[in-house]
């Protein structure tokens, strides 16, 4: 049966969770990767996890990790695993786990969850909301957030401005600098999220596409985008944040107290 069929017979397809963790964290900067950053006395990993098990849809998770990581398989988690190893890119490491899933014997029409172990405060509303809207489609979904600020375009440019006076303008001659070159429309602008479903077959194929055009993508709906391939955009909660400088764990660590304090 093709995707589509399958799609409009309204049958409910098995759903895979995958949490990708095989990076390291370069901008967060710490020694250790930073998915095993301790937050309310537990790793990212172990809350990303945990925000999936509160979940109906989900009952266990494949978890992409490092070649050379020997931290995962000691922990415990709030769902049945199993492992894998990624790659060099985040959609390496994805296309790692949907590698594993159809070794496991996932299905074509099968849907795929990704989340990042970095992203530890999602509501468990919004993971059922992205389901929900993925088993609609005949692609996927993806959580995300409508830009808030006002968006600047850049360029940038050493100072040159000749009858400069005062000897602050003096001092930044020469210096490299971004200036604002325009503002963009922000009306129709989105701030990616996970969790991201779709069709494992179509995962599957995107990716390879990716990979035999050579392409540079950071979330795995791009690979969609460059196949022309509708993928819904269902409304997240702003406090979905992903830990990736250091001063998003003050903010982190805000928001999971706040949460842990509702529930
Ligand atoms: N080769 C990679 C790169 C990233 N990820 C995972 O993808 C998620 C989101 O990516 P990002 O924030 O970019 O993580 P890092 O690549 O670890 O961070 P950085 O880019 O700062 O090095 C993280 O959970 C990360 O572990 C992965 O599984 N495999
Ligand atoms: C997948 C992602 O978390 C969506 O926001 C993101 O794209 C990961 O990579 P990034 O380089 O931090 O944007």
């Amino acid at each position: 049966m093709s995707i589509n069929q399958n799609h409009l017979m309204n049958t409910t397809p098995h759903i895979h969770a995958m949490i990708v963790a095989a990076g390291r964290g370069s901008r967060f900067g710490a020694s250790i990767a930073k998915q095993y950053t301790k937050l309310q006395g537990q790793t990212l990993l172990q809350h990303s996890v945990a925000r999936l098990a509160s979940s109906r849809y989900i009952d266990q998770c494949l978890l992409v990790i490092a070649k050379d990581d020997h931290t995962a398989q000691t922990l415990n988690f709030a769902l049945p695993i199993e492992y894998t190893s990624g790659g060099a890119e985040r959609w390496q490491s994805v296309q790692a786990g949907v590698e594993a899933l159809i070794r496991a014997g996932a299905h074509d029409s099968d849907l795929v969850l990704i989340h990042d172990a970095a992203r530890p405060a999602v509501p468990q509303q919004d993971i059922d909301k992205v389901i929900k809207a993925a088993l609609q489609e005949p692609y996927g979904a993806i959580l995300a957030t409508p830009v808030a600020d006002t968006l600047k375009q850049s360029y940038t440019a050493s100072y040159k401005h000749a009858s400069a006076v005062s000897e602050a303008i003096n001092s930044a001659k020469g210096k490299q600098h971004s200036y604002v070159e325009r503002t963009l429309e922000r009306s129709n602008m989105w701030q990616a999220q996970t969790p991201q479903v779709f069709r494992l077959a179509k995962l599957r194929e995107v990716l390879a596409y990716v990979e035999e055009h050579d392409l540079a993508i950071t979330d795995e709906a791009s690979a969609f985008e460059y196949l022309a391939l509708p993928i819904r955009l269902v409304v997240g909660n702003r406090q979905n944040i992903k830990l990736t400088y250091p001063d998003d764990a003050i903010l982190l660590t805000a928001i999971l107290n706040a949460q842990s304090q509702l529930s």
